[in-house]
């Protein structure tokens, strides 16, 4: 695809004001941001940050994708038809991260791999805007990514962006929308909006809630992919997903401090995202196991399934509460290969709520 057409460079914007809307003005100029990983979804998101900065360095630990970066302005790994804007520049993982000028950064790797990255860097990081759009849940810790990226950093200054953003819409410029989970520092919401300006933007003070919905949305995605591996109706279909859409706000309810979030991006339209379009990772997963096309080895596969990895940790979580959740479970036995897909499905249709 030729390049971004519409990148106008960058300019000044007007004041955002950080409601629930698009930002169809022109831009701010935002000094430099500083984004970790250059896989999908930090690609994607430097492509979108660089329409309204002076200048996106991306950080990313394979030297052919750092190199395709600089020197054909494109991710040839992850977005070989896509031309990145000029002012996205790559460099090469280190322990330690030249974000000196960077007005924010974000974290944009695997939440398996925050800490570790994180903790190398906490040097460079401390003091620095830091937003993470990972959507993972750290295990046996039981921590989300901004619990981890606060304790080896100590910022105050943490944010969260989840949403229905799949990457590869982001990076050719798609509409989509997005939560941020923020404290409610006016200033800081500012920053963030002006940042992902580009994005229909909700807001939650609650940062936790915001970033358990992208994990317990990936669960989900799994299990629809499992039970539509068996059932094959439209009826079925969404009769499951109302389930587990149901299971997901018991569990909001009973930890959410921000009693709107039923109805925002991180939460209803993501769910719906991820469960409903085989183009998720985490969809596709339950469809593969669920037809037996996959064994346990995909952790293997060098594929982010997300879901995979937080299943244990959200069910652990939820029992701290005193919460039932038979279709996390559900999906925990089925990966963990303790029983086959139709007799889950059976047992969970005996169950339903
Ligand atoms: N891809 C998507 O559509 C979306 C992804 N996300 C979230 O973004 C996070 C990142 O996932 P994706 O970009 O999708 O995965 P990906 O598999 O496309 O890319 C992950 C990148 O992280 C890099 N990486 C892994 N370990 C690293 C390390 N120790 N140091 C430096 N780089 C490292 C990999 O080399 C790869 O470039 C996940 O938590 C995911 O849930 C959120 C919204 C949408
Ligand atoms: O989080 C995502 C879209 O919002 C990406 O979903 P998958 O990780 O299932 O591909």
């Amino acid at each position: 695809m030729d390049g971004d057409r519409r990148y106008p460079g960058p300019q000044v914007c007007r004041e955002h004001r950080g409601h629930s809307r698009r930002c169809t003005g022109a831009v701010l100029m935002i000094s430099k941001v500083g984004v970790i990983g250059a896989g999908s979804m930090g690609t994607a998101i430097a492509q979108s940050i660089s329409r309204r900065a002076g200048e996106v360095i991306v950080f990313g630990r394979r030297q052919a994708v750092v190199d395709s970066i600089n020197r054909d302005n494109c991710n040839s790994r992850y977005f070989p038809g896509l031309r990145l804007n000029p002012n996205i520049r790559a460099r090469l993982m280190g322990d330690r991260l030249d974000v000196v000028d960077c007005a924010a950064v974000v974290i944009a790797v695997p939440s398996s791999e925050v800490r570790s990255i994180v903790s190398a860097a906490h040097e460079d990081l401390a003091g620095k805007f830091l937003v993470t759009v990972a959507k993972g849940l750290e295990y046996p810790s039981l921590k989300t990514m901004s619990e981890i990226i606060r304790d080896e950093t100590g910022n105050p200054n943490m944010a969260c962006f989840s949403g229905p953003t799949f990457a590869d819409e982001i990076a050719y410029g798609h509409i989509a929308g997005a939560t941020i989970g923020a404290g409610g520092d006016p200033s800081l919401r500012a920053t963030i909006s002006d940042l992902f300006g580009e994005f229909i933007l909700d807001f939650s003070d609650d940062i936790r809630a915001v970033e358990l919905c992208g994990v317990l949305k990936n669960v989900y995605a799994i299990g629809t992919g499992m039970w539509d591996s068996v059932y094959s109706n439209h009826n079925e279909h969404y009769t499951f997903l109302n389930m587990c859409y149901k299971e997901m706000c018991t569990f909001l309810r009973a930890i959410s401090l921000d009693e709107g979030i039923f109805t925002k991006f991180c939460c209803f339209g993501d769910f719906n995202l991820t469960a409903n379009v085989d183009k998720s990772r985490n969809r596709t997963l339950g469809l593969m196991v669920g037809k037996k096309i996959v064994k346990t080895p995909y952790l293997e596969s060098g594929v982010t399934f997300e879901g995979s990895r937080s299943v244990k940790g959200i069910i652990e979580l939820a029992e701290n509460h005193d919460i039932d959740m038979p279709i996390a479970r559900f999906v925990y036995d089925v990966l963990s290969g303790n029983n086959n897909v139709r007799e889950s499905v059976d047992g969970l249709i005996r169950k339903a709520p």
